[in-house]
């Protein structure tokens, strides 16, 4: 038998009005491991996000954490389970300082959790973080501001973290450092869900493979089969 998953999304339908968004998606993050989910612009990733950190309920099918079932639950609850998104954008309280942004993302870990991350722990991975503690997140560049989306996902303790394109609009060095980032967490133990365009940015890092076309799974397999296995991706990634 399988062991619980992380999270899983079960044959979810997802709509924005009357737009069918989300059609039948399953997915499967196991414990411990990273997945990666990838698909061009406008594919469905976001909103598979946005479904389960519940700020989009599913119309059918069912959003799992840890084997529990969340999709009826309003965000505070999911986030309270230990789920936490990095969002797309990154989304920084922007008036108000670094030190203030992860103050308020502060939450206990779930019982049986990985040790917990506090001020102290944030600052000692992301050390450029503590030099800007006093500043406002505003003034950061964009690199600034991705570590400290990180930083604030993390004060929540999470058992599952889903990060929306953290490279989007870095520079090189930067996507680099936050690659290595993610290998830290992963190799703590953190089940990760890393959404991506770049799909060599996602092999380097990733267990497993969902690849999302027009609102369905197109492909879901391991990340050694998705690269060596022969398969065509360009139907469904273009050109890379
Ligand atoms: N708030 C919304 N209202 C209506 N339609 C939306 C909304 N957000 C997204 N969509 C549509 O839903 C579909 C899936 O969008 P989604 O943002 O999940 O894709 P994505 O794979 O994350 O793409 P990107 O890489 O551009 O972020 C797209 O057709 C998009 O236009």
């Amino acid at each position: 038998m399988l062991a619980t998953s992380a999270l899983e999304l079960h044959a979810v339908d997802a709509y924005y009005g009357d737009s069918h968004v989300l059609q039948g998606v399953s997915i499967r993050l196991g414990q411990g491991r990273l997945l990666g989910l990838l698909g061009r612009n406008g594919a469905g990733k976001t909103t598979c996000m946005n479904v389960t950190v519940g700020l989009l309920p599913p119309r059918r099918g069912g959003v799992l954490v840890f084997g529990e079932e969340v999709a009826k639950l309003p965000p505070e609850q999911i986030a309270r389970r230990g789920v936490a998104l990095v969002p797309q954008g990154r989304r920084v309280f922007r008036s108000l300082t670094v030190r203030e942004n992860l103050v308020v993302a502060a939450r206990k870990p779930m019982s049986g959790g990985a040790s917990p991350w506090t001020l102290d722990t944030v600052y000692a991975m992301f050390p450029r973080l503590e030099e800007r503690k006093v500043q406002a997140a505003a003034y950061l560049s964009g690199g600034e501001q991705q570590m400290l989306a990180i930083g604030r996902a993390l004060m929540s303790n999470p058992r599952v973290l889903l990060m929306d394109e953290p490279s989007e609009g870095l520079a090189p060095q930067i996507v680099a450092d936050v690659m290595a980032t993610i290998r830290k967490l992963k190799a703590s133990g953190l089940s990760i869900v890393l959404v991506e365009q770049n799909p060599k940015l996602v092999f380097d890092v990733a267990d497993d493979i969902v690849i999302l076309n027009t609102g369905r799974v197109a492909v879901a397999e391991t990340t050694d089969k998705v690269e060596h296995g022969g398969m065509d991706l360009s139907q469904h990634l273009g050109v890379f």
